[in-house]
Order: C-alpha cells, then structure tokens, then sequence
C-alpha cells in the first residue's frame, strides 16, 4: 500500500494553477492510499480560521471528500500557516500533528517535520519563529479584527520576500548538524521535510548508521509528491497543464 507526502503548495487565490494542480491531486491519486501528510506552508499565508472564500471552500471541500471517504489525512504547520487550528480540522477531517513527530512508516521509525526548525542558521528567522509561536501572543491576535490580521499577513508576505532575497542560500538551507541532532533524540534514521524548496534524497551516517533525509519539493512551478509504498520510495512531479484524465 502506498503513503502520500505533500508540502510547500503555498496555495492562494493568486494562483489558481497551483490549486488546479492540488484539487486534480486529490481527486486522481488519493484513492486507495493509506494516509496522506501535508507537511507544512500548505497554503501560502494563514491569519485564522476565521477567514473564508470560495478558494478555500474548494480547498477544504477537497480534504473533507478524502477524509470522510475514510482516509487519514495529517498536517503539520509551516512557517506561513502555523495559525491553522481546531476549526479548519473541523472543517476538513484533519488531524494537526505537532511540529516533530515519529510515524511508522511500514516499519521505518520516520521523523516528518515541515523543515524550518532545522535552519538554526537563520537567527532572524528563529526570533521571529519564537515570537509568533508563543501561545499569549497567538491569542491575542486571533482576536484582532479580521480585515486587519488580513493587512498585517500582506505586510509580512512583502517583507518576508524582500528579507529572503538578502539572505545567503546556504542559511536558508538546513543545518546538517541540527539535522543529525534531532535525528539522534527522535532515534531514527529516517525524516521527511518540506521548507527549503530543494527536493532531494539524502544519504547520511548516524552514529555509523546509515539514515535517510527526504526533502519535499514545492509546488510554485509543478507538483511535487513523495510515492511511499511499502518496500520503496519515489519523489515524483506534477506537470499543472497535465491533460485531466477524463
Ligand atoms: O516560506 C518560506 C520562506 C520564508 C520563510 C520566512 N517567511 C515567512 O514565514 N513569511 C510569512 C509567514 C506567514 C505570513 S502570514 O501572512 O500567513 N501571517 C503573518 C502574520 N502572522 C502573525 C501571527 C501572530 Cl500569532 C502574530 C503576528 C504579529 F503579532 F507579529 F503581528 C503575526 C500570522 C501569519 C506571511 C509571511 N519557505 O517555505
Ligand atoms: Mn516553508
């Protein structure tokens, strides 16, 4: 049987491609499967649950067909929608996993995570990690008005664009040190990552083990999808004008 792996769609309604990719996904090749993990920046900015559109009625329409078809379907946050909470799983049938998590992956004790925990190197990024995670500071602006959180998310996005292009690649990528830590605490020699956009299978040696880091790719020019299936594994692409099977 076979497990899915997405993450980094950035969905938005500015890019109707990408969801068209997205609901194609979910309506092909989520039939059958045993569960899939969306790891992070599932959606390209969250300020609540509170918010709504036709896009994102599309998008939690398509997750709420798989999950009460019968299909576990987990999510874990990521740098942009670490707001999602109980109403959108409530919304969708999905189960909002903490940020590190060891699943059983037939077998292979496997750490998925979204990836932006794992660039230390980034104390920019890390502070402002810090700040917006912490529970005080959540709440109180979930209880900001809508139309302004929704001014505040395009602050960010605009400047969050503008840090990154200042930023070396190298400390936008993870730190195999960091990598090599959490690996050891979880006690696997297996992760799956989203985040750095640099879809990849990686071989490293833990402990004189041999382990694995698998890297997700992101969807902004096509889809991108980790095949696990019992005995093997395959990052695969998505082409978005790919002809629809019917
Ligand atoms: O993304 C990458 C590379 C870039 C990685 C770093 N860039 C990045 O993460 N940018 C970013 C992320 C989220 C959004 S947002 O619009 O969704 N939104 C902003 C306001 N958020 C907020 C929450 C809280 Cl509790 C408190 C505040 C407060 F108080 F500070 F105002 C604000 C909620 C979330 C916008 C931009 N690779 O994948
Ligand atoms: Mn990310």
């Amino acid at each position: 049987m076979t497990t899915l792996f997405i993450s980094d769609l950035h969905l938005s309604a500015e890019r109707p491609d990408i969801t068209a990719c997205f609901l194609r996904f979910m309506a092909q090749e989520t039939h059958a499967i045993d569960a899939l993990y969306v790891l992070g920046d599932l959606f390209e900015m969250w300020i609540g649950d509170d918010e709504d559109s036709p896009f994102l009625q599309q998008v939690k329409q398509a997750f709420k067909t798989l999950t009460d078809a019968g299909t576990p379907c987990y999510f874990i946050h990521g740098n942009r929608d670490f707001l999602i909470g109980k109403r959108f799983s409530r919304e969708t049938g999905i189960i909002v996993l903490p940020e590190h998590t060891v699943v059983d992956l037939y077998g292979t004790p496997t750490l998925i995570l979204h990836g932006d925990t794992l660039c230390i190197e980034d104390q920019a990024y890390q502070r402002y990690r810090k700040k917006v995670h912490n529970p005080v500071i959540q709440w109180l602006f979930a209880r900001l008005p809508l139309s302004y959180r929704i001014k505040v998310g395009d602050k960010f996005r605009q400047s969050s664009g503008k840090n990154n292009q200042a930023k070396s690649q190298s400390i936008m990528d993870v730190t195999e040190a960091e990598v090599i830590r959490i690996m050891r605490d979880a006690n696997v020699t297996q992760m799956i990552h989203g985040h750095t956009h640099r879809p990849d299978i990686h071989n490293l040696n833990i402990d004189g083990l041999p382990a694995q880091r698998i890297v997700l790719g992101d969807w902004y020019d096509h889809g991108s999808v980790l095949v696990y299936d019992i005995n093997s594994y395959q990052l695969e692409t998505r082409n978005f004008n790919a002809p629809s099977s019917n």
